[in-house]
């Protein structure tokens, strides 16, 4: 017979969709129903599920006072008094400017059996997510690239470091979301997958009665506006919970490794030090590691493990004070970095990112290596990147290209013949996409154009 350990408390069955049920516990997650209404007096009610975090769970809500749809990101309690608030308030757009970073429209607490949770009233985004292959993904043109520069241009204008930068901190506006009735966003996505769970021996209240799936709004948007298809990107950058004010004491760096700048990552794997400054500087690095994912949908550093050397291979030398490091983690193979090894990996990558149909490949890369300098004293700010010749031609309110499909779904396929869409000139193409194989190779992927 099974015993309760075996089951963590829990009698379900874990999926990789859900937000772990152990975060409902006192000083944790918010436990949510879908209808529920939230605010005081109840304003925001409850319809879909949109997400989750390390610290939060975010719904789609329906407005009863603007009547329109918004984003709620309920913080766990232990969290909630974080500075995610103030980072947003500091951050809001002024009326004149698109908005880089997303936008905040209210702020309450809500008092759950686990505490008092902080929650974010926040415009809907459909966050670009590299690793679910069956959702609608835009091309990242070259005006969604420079957009992501002009984000960190704004978060610096506004004396400030992100300090999480990665492709899922990156989405696309989608105002279209705002103006659906609840009742047609349900039928329209269908019946929510849930799982219920029960806990053994816990208090129930800490718990929701289920887990709710997150909503497709790639899919949905396909169905119920496809006309989004036709507009320019909007791209916004999300998360500001670790965001701080350059100057003050910085919090502990948040980004992934293979994301993280090279005075965080030697600091994390080398020194096992977790608690190296960062700035603006290192938000650099970061994003040129994000938006090489953005455009080809590959990480260009695939292990924690061997992201240090990796860093070294590309940048082309060896900093003196990660010397003492390689002694006892040497390059593998015996080979050494420098310029002309550097070079040639980037030639490499110039050829895929032409396979991938990037525009001006040559420029692309030039872009990021000026991006990714090992000494963060010698990577130019945003505000110098916005200038760099590979946004030539582009201007500050150009709408850039119509997005594209990518990793089409049938899903996609019948949402866009059922609208006719795929006749309308210039929407969509078929390209032949190089993906990346099991085995490292490169592979053929078919695309609308
Ligand atoms: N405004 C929004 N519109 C739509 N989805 C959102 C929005 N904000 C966040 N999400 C979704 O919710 C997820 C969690 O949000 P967020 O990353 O801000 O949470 P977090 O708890 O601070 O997590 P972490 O620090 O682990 O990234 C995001 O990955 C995204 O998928």
């Amino acid at each position: 017979m099974s015993t309760e350990s075996e089951y963590d408390g829990f009698m379900y069955c874990e999926l990789p969709d859900y937000e772990p049920p152990s975060g409902y516990a006192l000083g944790g997650l918010c436990p949510i129903r879908l209808g529920c209404e939230l605010g005081s007096p109840p304003r925001y009610r409850v319809i879909a599920k949109l997400g989750y975090g390390a610290y939060s769970t975010v719904w789609l809500a329906h407005d009863r006072v603007d009547k329109r749809n918004v984003a709620l990101k309920i913080v766990e309690a232990r969290t909630s008094s974080s500075n995610e608030l103030d980072n947003l308030q500091r951050l809001q757009a002024p009326d004149t400017e698109e908005p880089r970073v997303v936008q905040l429209l209210d702020a309450f607490e809500h008092t759950s059996p686990n505490g008092r949770h902080q929650v974010l009233v926040m415009e809907p985004v459909y966050p670009i997510d590299l690793f679910w292959f069956k959702d609608f993904r835009p091309v990242i043109t070259r005006d969604a690239l420079r957009q992501t520069i002009a984000a960190l241009a704004f978060i610096r204008s506004r004396g400030m470091a992100h300090g999480d930068i990665h492709p899922g901190n990156f989405g696309m506006a989608v105002p279209e979301v705002e103006r659906f009735s609840v009742v047609d966003i349900w039928n329209l996505t269908g019946r929510p997958k849930v799982q219920v769970i029960l806990h053994t021996s816990h208090s129930l209240g800490s718990f929701p009665p289920y887990l709710c799936s997150k909503m497709d709004l790639g899919a949905f948007l396909l169905s119920g506006a496809p006309e989004f298809m036709q507009r320019p990107l909007s791209m916004r950058i999300l998360d500001l919970g670790n965001a701080y004010v350059v100057g003050e004491c910085p919090p502990r760096a948040n980004t992934p490794i293979i994301y993280a700048a090279p005075e965080v990552a030697f600091a994390c794997t080398a020194l096992n030090d977790l608690d190296a400054t960062w700035d603006q500087r290192s938000d650099i690095w970061s994003l040129a590691v994000c938006i090489y994912a953005l455009a080809c949908y590959h990480p260009i550093f695939k292990f924690t493990y061997s992201v240090l050397h990796e860093m070294m291979y590309y940048c082309g030398e060896v900093p003196d004070a990660w010397r003492e490091y390689l002694r006892s983690e040497p390059f593998p193979d015996g080979i050494v970095p420098g310029p002309a090894h550097a070079d040639g990996l980037w030639k490499k990558t110039e050829q895929y990112f032409s396979r991938c149909h990037i525009e001006n490949p040559a420029g692309f890369v030039r872009l990021l290596r000026r991006m990714m300098q090992l000494d963060p004293a010698k990577r130019p700010t945003a505000v110098e990147l916005l200038r760099d010749p590979y946004f030539d031609g582009l201007h500050e309110h150009d709408g850039g290209d119509v997005p594209l499909l990518r990793d089409v779904s049938n899903v996609v396929l019948r949402a866009v013949y059922l609208t006719g869409l795929h006749k309308a000139r210039g929407a969509l193409r078929l390209v032949d996409i190089p993906k990346c194989g099991e085995d490292g190779d490169w592979q053929s992927n078919t695309v609308l154009e």
